[in-house]
Formats: structure tokens, C-alpha cells, sequence
């Protein structure tokens, strides 16, 4: 685990932190419990995901949303992926939303990380947010700590498998209120895979500063090595609720199944 170093935010030494101008964090285990993740987002999105597309079936997004789901499943197919439930490409209204109903679930029993399933998801949480029946959960530490860090004059950044919409509706919807103002920029799987060192290149590019300068902190031994190969400073957090950090990574660059 060279180059990386294990500890919460609120335990980060200054020397962290030292000459860093960007900080960017990760979302499901690092900023956000694993637990508000999988037992509040993932089940309103699973449980509203037919609703959702019978009401906005019409819409521009969903249909793009639909379109990128069935380019996936055929992809998929094409590869061999085991266990991939088809989508057709044409057929009734009722015939594709239940095609795309049942590929969701399949994908979300797999927690997969593909772009296609984070959109919808963003745009199914949407209504949740708005209506109050979600509200994320952060780790007490978070507001607090980037509070602090946006005040010593390092721009704060997320890079999360959750869509740029998901991300921004998490937190400006915090149990602390609206946190959006704490950070400058967002980025998602639409860069490129969370454990592929050609995405924090790109993201390295976008922000414009040396990739010394920038600390990525997140909670998976795979994406801090990806990071690190890319030149950037990385930490992974412990977190309650996450799985137990072991010593040595695996280095799966490119193995993850997200199409991005
Ligand atoms: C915008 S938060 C939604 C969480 C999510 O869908 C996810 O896959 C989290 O992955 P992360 O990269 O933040 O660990
Ligand atoms: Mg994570």
C-alpha cells in the first residue's frame, strides 16, 4: 500500500493535508455511511424504479436512460457477461420497462458501478430528495472537516460512482442542510472507472493543478492505487460500516465491469 495512508478524516495529521491545493473524496464509505447507501438510496431506487419509468416513459431523459440500458445489455450479451437480463430494443411500452425493470435489479444485486445504471438512479432519487423522503447521511466529521479545509484555501472535489446529478443532490440535501457551496467541481464515472489511473489523469487536467498538490481520499484499496499511479497523494479512510482494510490490495486495474 505504498504511498497510501489509512486513517478518518477528523484523524488526517496536518502533514496530510501539507501543500495540498485539491482535496478530492470519495462518497459511499468515505464522506457517507455504506449503510445510508444500501439501505435508504439503493432501495428507493429499486423499489420506485417501475413507477418512475411508467410515469416519465415519454421523456427525453428516460428515453436516453433506456437507450444507454439496453446499449449496455447488448454490450453485456457481446461480452459474455454472466447473468445479463436482455432489454429489447423495440417492443411495447409495458415489454421495455419491464425488461429495463428487471436489468436494474440485476445490476443492483451485482452492485454493479456502470454509467447507464448511475443515471437512472440519479434521476430516481431526484423525487426523493424533493419530496423529503430522502435525506443523506454524512459522517458527523465531514461538514465539519471540509468546512475547515475550504477555509484554509484547498478546493474540495467528489469523485464518485453516484451520477454528478446524484452527487449534487446528496449533498445539498444533507441532514446538515445544503453543502453544496463546500465544493468546486464533481466528477463521475462519465471520466472514466474509479479504479482506472487514466481517470484521475483526466481529472488531474480538469482541475489544473500538479497531481502532488491533489489528495484523494476514499475507502477502496483499488481506487487510492489508481490514484497513486496517476501521481496523486491518497488515503484510504476507515469508516464504521466499511469492510476491513488488509495490507496489500489487489491491483485489478481494468477488470471492473463499469463500462465507463
Ligand atoms: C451519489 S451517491 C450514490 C452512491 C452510489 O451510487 C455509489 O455507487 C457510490 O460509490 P462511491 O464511488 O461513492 O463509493
Ligand atoms: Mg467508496
Amino acid at each position: 500500500m505504498e504511498g497510501q495512508q489509512k486513517r478518518t478524516i477528523d484523524e488526517a495529521e496536518p502533514s496530510l493535508l501539507e501543500g495540498v491545493k485539491a482535496l478530492i473524496v470519495d462518497i459511499e464509505g468515505t464522506t457517507t455511511p455504506i449503510g445510508f447507501v444500501k439501505e435508504t438510496l439503493f432501495p428507493y431506487a429499486e423499489e420506485n424504479v417501475e413507477s418512475f419509468l411508467t410515469k416519465r416513459y415519454d421523456d427525453e431523459e428516460t428515453q436516453q436512460d433506456i437507450k444507454a440500458l439496453q446499449e449496455l445489455a447488448a454490450k453485456d450479451k457481446a461480452d459474455g457477461v454472466e447473468g445479463v437480463v436482455e432489454i429489447p430494443k423495440e417492443g411495447s411500452k409495458e415489454d421495455i420497462i419491464k425488461a429495463v425493470v428487471d436489468n436494474v435489479k440485476w445490476q443492483m444485486d451485482e452492485d454493479r458501478k456502470t454509467t447507464a445504471l448511475k443515471q437512472l438512479q440519479g434521476h430516481i432519487w431526484r423525487e426523493g430528495y424533493k419530496t423529503g423522503q430522502i435525506k443523506a447521511e454524512l459522517f458527523e466529521d465531514v461538514g465539519p472537516a471540509l468546512q475547515q479545509i475550504v477555509e484554509e484555501g484547498v478546493n474540495v472535489y467528489v469523485y464518485s460512482s453516484g451520477s454528478v446529478e446524484a452527487q449534487k443532490l446528496l449533498f445539498g440535501n444533507t441532514e446538515e442542510g445544503d453543502l453544496l457551496e463546500l465544493f468546486t467541481d464533481f466528477f463521475d464515472t462519465t471520466i472514466g472507472n474509479k479504479k482506472d489511473s487514466g481517470s484521475y489523469k483526466k481529472i488531474v487536467e480538469k482541475i489544473g493543478v500538479s497531481p502532488e498538490e491533489i489528495l484523494f481520499l476514499t475507502d477502496t484499496p483499488e481506487e487510492a492505487t489508481a490514484a497513486s499511479k496517476a501521481g496523486l497523494r491518497s488515503a484510504l479512510v476507515a469508516r464504521d460500516g466499511n469492510e476491513e482494510l488488509t495490507e496489500e490490495p489487489e491491483d485489478d486495474e481494468g477488470e471492473d465491469e463499469d463500462d465507463a
